[in-house]
């Protein structure tokens, strides 16, 4: 994506090779800070710690680490055996999103084959670079087949712009480019539809309003930043024309894993007879579940990322107590819409509906 004249992408192999630069998204979008990963603990410690995040961008970064394995294992006695215990590890650094574990067995399986160390780096780096493209292209098609059902919606009002509501950021920050949720928007924007982003702040991390306000206005995208409570509100008045959200997970029956909150867009959504979007690209269907409210794991993250919040205060990055000291906190970072919710979902392939039988239909090598 362009930023302030410089193509950039939240990941990128540096020009030695084996180093990996991310965007340090936590200090965004008051710093824009690059972190280098070298070592597969500090891959783990990005993932975790959520310099990186987003389903296809953890995917790409977990793929990577695999690599940076690869490159630590030539001094170990048993370098496969190194290599399989760190893909291990990798895959446990999150345990929402699908695409971690995707991209992390689908470089091991290349790198089984490789042969020698040397041979393991190569076939890992290109896999991994292989990862980054397809997924930039995924999300290129999901904006190509999504912005057709914003010009619809565009042509079926008398006037005003599109308004599209978002949750979290399912942005080319959580992506290689373009984004999922986002990138329907981009492109519908590009092809100059009249549009305006409702912006869910997303608590308690403030995705929303920190890193989809970020990339929107580095676009040119009309947004306004709102309350995560304020969507329910927005849709009774008909100030919201569809929801589209991204996912780190949906069952191949429908059922969708989002960020915290996106549930209750959802029922809200429905109850307003408004249209509720999810895009991903292929690699976040999750192909064996097939009740996402009992199956898909909910990460659960430190109570602190509720009790303190993070802004910008005399030009210094801060962090500042919320509750009371003594009170508790809980994180529940992801939460699960039933497919019945789902108006469709928009794909590299195309829109299907949120059923077993529609998906499949799109994707029936699955
Ligand atoms: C395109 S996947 C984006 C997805 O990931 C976010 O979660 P997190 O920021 O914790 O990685 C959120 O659920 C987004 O919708």
């Amino acid at each position: 994506m362009l930023v302030d004249g410089n193509q950039i992408r939240p990941i990128w192999l540096d020009d030695d090779r084996t180093t990996v630069k991310v965007i340090d998204q936590r200090q965004l979008p008051h710093r824009f800070v690059v972190a280098d990963l070298t070592q597969v603990d500090e891959v783990i410690h990005a993932i975790v710690e959520m310099f990186v995040r987003g389903a296809p961008l953890i995917g790409a970064t977990g793929a990577y680490g695999v690599m940076i394995a690869a490159l630590n294992a030539g001094l170990k006695n048993d370098p496969m055996a190194f290599i399989e215990k760190e893909c291990r590890r990798l895959k446990a650094a999150r345990p929402t999103a699908v695409n971690l574990a995707w991209a992390v067995d689908r470089v091991l399986a290349i790198v089984r084959t490789a042969g020698s160390v040397e041979a393991c780096i190569d076939a890992a780096r290109d896999e991994a670079a292989a990862i980054a493209e397809e997924e930039a292209e995924n999300c290129r098609m999901i904006g190509v087949h999504g912005a057709e059902i914003v010009e619809a919606i565009r042509h079926e009002k008398d006037r005003g712009p599109v308004n599209i509501l978002t949750h979290c950021n399912a942005g080319w920050l959580a992506c290689i480019e373009y984004g999922t949720a986002t990138a329907p928007i981009y492109e519908a924007f590009n092809r100059g539809v009249d549009l305006h982003v409702w912006v869910d702040e997303t608590r308690p991390l403030n995705q929303g309003a920190r890193l989809t306000a970020w990339e929107l206005g580095k676009h040119g995208v009309p947004h306004t930043v709102i309350t995560d409570n304020a969507g329910g509100h927005l849709m009774q008045h008909g100030r919201v024309d569809m929801v589209i959200v991204g996912t780190d997970r949906s069952t191949h029956t429908g059922d969708v894993a989002n960020k915290i909150g996106t549930y209750l867009k959802a029922l809200a959504a429905k109850d307003n007879g408004i249209p509720f979007y999810v895009a991903l690209p292929s690699s976040t269907f999750d192909w064996t579940m097939t009740d996402g409210v009992k199956e898909i794991p909910i990460e659960e993250r430190s109570p602190d990322e509720v009790r303190y919040i993070q802004g910008l205060a005399d030009g210094q990055l801060t962090r500042v107590l919320v509750p009371p000291e003594t009170s508790p906190a809980a994180d529940f970072a992801f939460d699960v819409t039933p497919a019945r919710l789902v108006t469709g979902f928009i794909t590299e392939r195309g829109v299907c509906g949120a059923s077993e039988e529609k998906i499949h239909e799109l994707f029936p090598e699955h």
